[in-house]
């Protein structure tokens, strides 16, 4: 288990401390940014939120409008004092999602160039780079060069060549995505071992939630050019606030409010800001958010019996295969996501426009303040 990352000291004195400010005529990026040493910090966001710029800014391939980038004590980009450190003078390394091998250069020697342009003399870099792909278990395949090698291949030698400059910063852009999915899962497996052993800062982007929750010890979630959240990732997970992650995690996610009153015992009535209510099993007043699984809705030809709440009448929009079960998209108040069994979907008539009833118990709702 890291710790470093949760060291308020080391992350200021040692880690990355940045605030981006990158200004474009039809888009705007504004974010704070902290990372201590050996923590692994994954940028989360929709296309266009901002996620490679951010990574670029860092690198120096884009310089900033405003803000600065601290890495431990040096400035790496402050445009008020026109500190601006070029990409080739920062102490970090770079993995970008299509490796941006040099073709015509065996492996030994795409490592070996991270070195080799700091000034490190060719002999002494080659034997680093050697020792760099025997940590990442590829001494056997230095002398080949990169079209001769697979893709996860290729990607371990983009880590060794990024590691073997021993940057204080280390920048991987979504490093996993020309994977295929069993590759993938190896590489991932592999990646975390080395981003343990790494006493850098690690800032990664990733469009993929397995991939962040995998490698991360801290989301942050970009929408639009701000953060929207940021935690753990089973606190994002657990807790997410905005449809975005909502989506990315699986759950169904409300905004609400309750004034805290409920029926006898811990439930609470929560008025939802679309429309609807729902009654929650934790009593927590104000503004809140309210959230379930689609594997928490039950769905049925006509209205149940027996306790009336949480139950409401919704119609169907879409069905599509989740896994095992069948996720059907509702429209209602509120309009849901429920996950059920292929014979549910036959049993019911699930097409779209068939009109049903959810229902989901209190228990199975978290409630938590917005
Ligand atoms: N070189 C550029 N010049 C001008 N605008 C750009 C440039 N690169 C990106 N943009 C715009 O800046 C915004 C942010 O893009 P960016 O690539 O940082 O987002 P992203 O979160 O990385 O998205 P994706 O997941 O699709 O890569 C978008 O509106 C994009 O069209």
């Amino acid at each position: 288990m890291r710790t470093a990352g949760h060291d308020a000291n080391r992350r200021t004195s040692t880690g990355l401390r940045a605030h981006v400010v990158v200004r474009r005529p039809a888009f705007d990026l504004d974010l704070d940014l902290t990372a201590g040493p050996g923590e692994v910090v994954a940028l989360l966001g929709p296309n266009g939120a901002g996620k490679s710029t951010t990574l670029r800014a860092l690198a120096g391939l884009q310089p900033l409008s405003a803000g600065e980038i601290h890495l431990g004590d040096r400035v790496l980009d402050r445009p008020a004092t026109r500190d601006y450190l070029r990409v080739e003078q920062r102490p970090i390394g770079v993995v970008f999602q299509d490796y941006l091998l040099f073709p015509h250069l065996s492996a030994l020697d795409n490592v070996a160039f991270g070195p080799r342009a700091h000034g490190v003399p060719k002999a002494p870099a080659r034997a680093a780079a050697q020792s760099w792909l025997e940590r990442v278990g590829l001494a056997d395949v230095a002398g080949a060069r990169p079209r001769a090698l697979s893709g996860g291949q290729a990607q371990r030698v983009a880590l060794a060549r990024a590691l073997a400059v021993e940057p204080r910063l280390l920048l991987l852009d979504e490093p996993l995505a020309a994977l295929d999915a069993a590759t993938r899962m190896d590489v991932r497996a592999d990646l975390r071992r080395h981003l343990s052993a790494y006493d850098g800062t690690c800032v990664l982007v990733t469009h993929e939630p397995l991939d962040a929750m995998v490698l991360a010890d801290r989301l942050v979630v970009l929408e639009n050019g701000r953060v929207t959240q940021q935690g753990s990732p089973a606190e994002v997970a657990r807790t997410p606030r905005t449809e975005y992650v909502a989506r990315l995690v699986g759950l169904n996610l409300f905004r609400g409010h309750t004034d805290g009153a409920g029926e006898a015992g811990a439930a609470g009535v929560v008025r939802l800001a679309d429309g609807g209510e729902l009654t929650t099993g934790r009593r927590v007043a104000g503004e809140v958010f309210v959230a379930f699984a689609p594997s928490a809705v039950a769905l049925y030809g006509s209205a149940p019996g027996g306790s009336p709440r949480n139950c409401w009448q919704v119609e169907v929009v879409g069905v599509e295969r989740h896994g095992d079960l069948m996720r059907v998209r509702l429209t209602g108040r509120p309009p849901v996501l429920a996950d059920v069994t292929a014979d549910a979907v036959a049993d019911l008539g699930l097409q779209p426009g068939a009109r049903v009833w959810a229902s989901v118990k209190a228990a199975e709702i978290r409630c938590y303040p917005a």
